[in-house]
């Protein structure tokens, strides 16, 4: 590399067209996936304070929004059931009944937009009394090897309804290669699954679940015995390559951009399709920022999501997506 002043970086930075010549990764609406919160009923929607613009939304209305995001662009959402309280029980029966809220609207995506992919959440959180993302002892411990039981069951039934991916979010040992084989024998070869393979125990999901209502049920309790250290990342390395191992066909680090150092050495170490989630917390905080004119909001959206890209992922579950794609398209 020769020196200054033959080498001069700025010129390539001096206009427009180069930067665009030059420029190292780019982000597009194909990269996003938007994750969604459903609720029973019709034609209702309620906010979510804690995550300005987001909307739980009712079967009928989510169909509307997503056909919105077919035009923008977005290949494939992520679905979040919120589920009343008084189908939550210590058993978690309700995540696996093949009319469950989750089910009924995969079903319904499938049929009505069969070009939309339809990502969904296996975890037990959204149907548990406790919170908790697994079945519990006595002492409050979430089991392993029981809640895969019930996981598998799940797995099986949004399979059924025509999910075109799993994302099983709930840190259990084992589940991939267990949930990989059920979809084996059942036929259901084609059926993806993206795991959330070094999830972290992070305090930047609290918006999340004031959206599913799981925040009351949690009661102040954590998921650090499932979930990973957020002082961990070769240990992060070592989970995902289990899972890619057991059958995963896509991997995820979640949260995003305090983890990106995470979503890069995945990159660099597997060379999977590699995903990241952009969780509740990092929207709100933007969107505080946003409220208080402290940050440009379309300016910072794109930087925050490009940078996702420029770590090596491939892709971004993202609250920001829809914004994004109408941004991207106006460019
Ligand atoms: N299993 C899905 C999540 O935990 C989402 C977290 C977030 O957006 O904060
Ligand atoms: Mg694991």
């Amino acid at each position: 590399m020769s020196s200054y002043p033959y080498s001069r970086p700025r010129r390539l930075r001096r206009t427009e067209f180069f930067r665009r010549m030059v420029a190292e990764s780019q982000l597009t609406p194909a990269d996003l996936i938007y994750p969604m919160f459903v609720l029973e009923g019709k034609n209702r929607s309620e906010s979510v304070p804690s995550m300005p613009g987001v909307e739980r939304l009712s079967i009928d209305l989510l169909l509307r929004q997503a056909e919105q995001l077919l035009a923008l662009g977005i290949p494939s959402i992520a679905l979040f059931p919120v589920i009343p309280s008084d189908l939550k029980n210590d058993a978690a029966s309700e995540a696996y009944n093949n009319d469950g809220l989750a089910q009924k609207t995969i079903r319904a995506l499938k049929e009505t937009f069969p070009e939309l992919g339809v990502m969904s959440d296996v975890a037990l959180d959204p149907f548990t009394s406790h919170g908790q993302d697994g079945l519990i002892d006595d002492d409050g411990y979430v089991l392993n090897d029981a809640t895969i039981e019930v996981l598998e069951r799940q797995a099986l039934s949004h399979a059924q309804a025509g999910a075109d991916i799993l994302g099983p979010s709930d840190m259990m040992d084992g589940r991939i290669g267990v949930l990989r084989e059920t979809l084996e024998t059942e036929g259901h070869h084609n059926t993806c699954i993206m795991s959330y393979a070094a999830k972290y125990a992070s305090s930047y999901y609290g918006p999340f679940r004031d959206a599913v209502g799981s925040a009351n049920n949690l009661k102040g309790g954590n998921k650090r015995s499932y979930q990973m250290d957020p002082a961990n990342s070769e240990e992060a390395l070592r989970e995902i390559a289990m899972d890619i191992d057991e059958g995963a066909d896509m991997v995820m680090v979640k949260p995003g951009m305090p983890y990106l150092d995470v979503v890069q050495r995945c990159k660099a170490e597997f060379g999977v399709p590699t995903f990241a989630y952009q969780v509740s917390g990092e929207y709100a905080m933007h969107h505080a920022a946003f409220a208080n004119g402290w940050l440009e909001k379309d300016a910072v959206i794109l930087e925050s999501l490009l940078a996702f890209k420029r770590a090596g992922a491939d892709g971004i579950l993202t609250y920001f997506a829809k914004d994004a794609a109408e941004l991207l398209a106006d460019n």
